[in-house]
């Protein structure tokens, strides 16, 4: 493992901090009526890698959604370093470039060269001519680890290369929160082990603030500052487990003590919901 290294919340996290305070999510209210997030709140400091946890269904990404602004909330409101994105008045944030997503199918122009892609977002907003865009991309993706694959097309380079120029296309306008959903799910675990690293080092010269969905509870723990993990539908913050492990941490870490109790205490409650889950998918069965 290189430099991925030390500070939790160290003294540059200081953006990014995500209040979601009494959120309900109620699709289609008039319809089918599917209340997807009930009075959910949750607080996640600026620089905080903080990862969500839940059944299938049960949420998660309605959370995500509301915070990118692709979805209204019904009530609540959620803010961002004290700004209000929705909530009273406002059903639905604005998209910002203070709020990138990636999400686990790959979004790159296919026509596009990495480089190309990663500088595409900051001249289309006017922020940087084509020199700059192509030379900040440059360096960023080089600092990523694909200084020797920059001028390749995404089908000519790895899933894993593909993700992570993703991730640098959604940093290079130094957005103040990260919103990863299940950016790695379809990956083998070695791949994995390599775009955790990645990430690490990212956050590690970015302190982005970062909310992340998972399933793989390993890589919640492995990966956060905390693990909410959360109810079946509708969703709702159940539990909150603080990895108290130190950074950096290696796959080592994954086999001590701490990390072990850590995920049986995680593994627990998200296995308690995902019974209740598969319960009540059995009732409307029935
Ligand atoms: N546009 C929509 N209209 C109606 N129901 C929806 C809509 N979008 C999502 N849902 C429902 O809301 C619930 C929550 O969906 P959501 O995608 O947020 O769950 P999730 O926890 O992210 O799931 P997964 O882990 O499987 O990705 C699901 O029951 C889903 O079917």
């Amino acid at each position: 493992m290189t430099k991925q290294n030390a500070s939790k919340n160290g003294a540059a996290a200081t953006k990014g901090a995500i209040s979601i305070r009494n959120v309900t999510k109620i699709y289609d209210p008039e319809g089918v009526n599917v209340k997807a997030v009930d009075n959910c709140s949750m607080e996640i400091a600026g620089g905080e890698i903080c990862m969500i946890v839940g059944p299938s269904g049960c949420g998660k990404s309605t959370l995500l959604n509301a915070i990118a602004g692709f979805h209204s909330i019904t009530e609540g409101q959620i803010d961002v370093d004290g700004e209000m994105l929705c909530g009273p008045g406002r059903e639905k944030a604005d998209q910002g470039a203070d709020r990138m997503v990636v999400f686990q199918n790959g979004a790159l122009f296919p026509w596009k060269t990495l480089v190309e892609n990663v500088a595409y977002g900051p001249m289309v907003q006017g922020a940087l001519n084509k020199a700059q865009a192509m030379d900040k991309a440059g360096t960023m993706l080089a600092e990523a680890g694909l200084g020797d694959v920059i001028k390749k097309f995404p089908g000519e380079v790895s899933s894993g290369m593909s993700r992570r120029a993703e991730i640098v296309r959604a940093l290079i306008n130094d957005p103040k929160v990260l919103l990863l959903d299940e950016p790695y799910r379809a990956m083998d675990a070695l791949t994995k082990q390599i775009m955790h690293e990645s990430l690490l080092e990212t956050y590690d010269r970015t302190k982005v603030t970062i909310f992340f969905i998972t399933h793989d509870l390993e890589e919640a723990i492995f990966l956060g500052d905390k693990a909410h993990v959360v109810t079946t539908r509708p969703c709702q913050l159940k539990k909150t487990v603080e990895v108290n492990i130190p950074r950096p941490r290696s796959y080592e870490t994954q086999s001590s003590e701490a990390f072990r109790a850590l995920l049986s205490e995680v593994n627990e409650a998200v296995h308690e919901e995902a019974v209740k889950a598969f319960q009540a998918g059995e009732r409307e069965m029935a």
